[in-house]
């Protein structure tokens, strides 16, 4: 019998013993399935949509508006969701996303799964014909087109006529006194920027535009009302105004003989070689007015935010110093006649390079870059719709331990090995990619040169609060500095 009841027992236990197993594993199949939606359909990314219409956007705004910057929006949600969460901000969906995966999943696309889109404010602040804002097609029209005038000759012509500038500049501060550095980096790129692109020199018209240009970049962020007195308001006159200037500068040349060695010039006689042939006034304007913004606060920012980490580690001053001198006496033997820095001195700098771009990636001047998801797709294993905005964080991939080793500290050595691919984006990557990249960097570097070879300086202010209502972080003292002249 117990032969038998084992006999007969074995196959019924193991019938019962195999249902069992089948209704375990179904009911843990039914249970982790309502968990984790199946494979095919990913899940949306974590995150709040906060309340119904307004979304999180008094958030965000209260953010745009404190002095922790607009970035601790994206900072705070990050740390409560991880690298990839979701927000409801003016009526839209917004998804951030910070891993080296997705960065090049969204920058290599061609324009079929995604495409760049600004809110609407900044769309209108700088004009539809803008290449920041254009369509896939028309953006690629436009880029062909403005690239043609970052080459290398004229980048060479550049770098000298900037350091003439940058001479000029720092023979005006007078040994002893405090200089708001902020302020003097916004005069010096806005004073290159403005040379570069259509010949103006005079100091009023300089003046005048840069607060113009000021004026459109705080409205950035602010609420779309139309109302006079509003920010967005002032920001649209001021755009008007900036606008006016150069149809009138249009027309003069147009009418007149002279040639002008600047970039409006060149577009205005450039003919186009495809089918659209050359550019429309209004495409010229606005992109104008796109370069100016796009070039001038983020230069500034970025020279102020490596000047106070500079201050604030003084071994890494040292090497530079130790190379800087090392290049400037190498000039002085090579040249007496033009004692100008030229594009070969940058070529021969090897740890400077390296202060900028650590400069960069510790500043992050563009902390995300907007894109629109045109096709349903999947990031980093979840689902993003179609419609809804993505923006890649850079800030948080820039600061991501598993990328970078002690990524708070200010540690230019750290690229002399090569960044991993996608894991250094300061001017982006891909067909978006910065179209001024070369001229910031220039424009960074012979600053440098200039700054630690002629003036010691120590930060007097080290309040790391960020300038309210800036698109691109900036510090709110202006990082005031005073300067001991160096005697040669
Ligand atoms: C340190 C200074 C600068 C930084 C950090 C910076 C960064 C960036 C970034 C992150 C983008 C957008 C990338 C994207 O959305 O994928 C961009 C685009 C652009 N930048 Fe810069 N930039 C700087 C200086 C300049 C300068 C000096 C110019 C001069 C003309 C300039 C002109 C542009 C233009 C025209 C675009 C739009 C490119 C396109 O959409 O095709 N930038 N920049």
């Amino acid at each position: 019998m117990p032969f038998s009841l084992c006999f007969w027992c074995f196959p019924a236990a193991a019938l019962g013993g195999a249902a069992l197993s089948i209704l375990i594993v179904f009911l843990f199949s039914v249970m982790s399935s309502a968990r984790r939606p199946s494979s095919h359909s990913p899940p949306p990314p974590p995150g709040s949509r906060g309340l119904p219409l307004i979304g999180e956007t008094i958030q965000f705004m209260a953010a745009v508006n404190s002095s922790n910057g607009v970035y601790d929006f994206v900072r705070i949600r990050c740390l409560r969701y991880g690298r990839c969460f979701k927000t409801r901000i003016f009526g839209e969906t917004h998804v951030f996303v910070s891993s080296t995966e997705s960065a090049k999943q969204i920058l290599n696309d061609s324009g079929v799964n995604y495409t760049k889109k600004y809110i609407r404010s900044i769309a209108e602040l700088v004009g539809h014909r803008s290449l920041l804002c254009a369509s896939h097609l028309d953006h690629k029209f436009l880029r062909s087109h403005l690239i043609n005038l970052f080459s290398t000759s004229f980048l060479a012509s550049f770098v000298t006529q900037f350091d003439q500038q940058i001479v000029e500049a720092l023979r005006g501060w007078e040994s002893g006194s405090t200089i708001v550095l902020l302020n003097q980096a916004l005069k010096i790129t806005c004073k290159a920027m403005c040379k570069m692109l259509m010949s103006i020199q005079n100091d009023d018209e300089l003046e005048l535009l840069q607060k113009e240009v000021a004026h459109v970049c705080e409205a950035m962020l602010a609420f779309p009302w139309r109302f006079p007195g509003t920010r967005f308001h002032n920001g649209l006159k001021a755009r008007r105004r900036i606008i006016k200037i150069l149809e009138k500068m249009i027309r003069e040349r147009r009418r007149s003989e002279a040639w002008h060695d600047d970039f409006l010039q060149r577009l205005l006689t450039e003919e186009g070689d495809d089918s659209r042939g050359a550019l429309l006034d209004v495409e010229i304007g606005d992109n104008i007015l796109t370069m100016l913004i796009a070039g001038q606060d983020t230069t500034a920012s970025a020279i102020t935010w490596m000047v106070k980490f500079l201050d604030e580690n003084p071994d890494v001053l040292q090497n530079l110093k130790d190379e800087q001198f090392e290049i400037l006496n190498k000039q002085r033997d090579r040249d007496r006649e033009s004692c100008f820095l030229t594009l070969e001195d940058l070529g021969n700098m090897c740890y400077a390079p390296k202060v900028v771009k650590e400069s960069l990636r510790l500043a992050s001047v563009v902390p995300w870059f907007p894109r629109l998801v045109l096709q349903d797709s999947q990031i980093q294993g979840y689902k993003v719709n179609e419609g809804w905005n993505v923006n890649i964080d850079v800030r948080s991939l820039h600061s991501h331990p598993s990328i970078y080793h002690h990524p708070l500290i200010f540690n230019p050595s750290r690229f002399d090995e090569e960044a991993k691919p996608y894991s250094f984006l300061a001017f982006g990557m891909g067909g978006r990619q910065c179209l001024g990249m070369n001229l910031a960097k220039a424009m960074m570097l012979v600053f440098l040169h200039r700054l630690v070879t002629s003036y010691r300086w120590k930060v007097i202010d080290s309040d790391p609060s960020i300038e309210k209502w800036a698109l691109f972080s900036k510090l709110k003292s202006g990082c005031p500095i005073i300067v001991t002249r160096i005697e040669s």
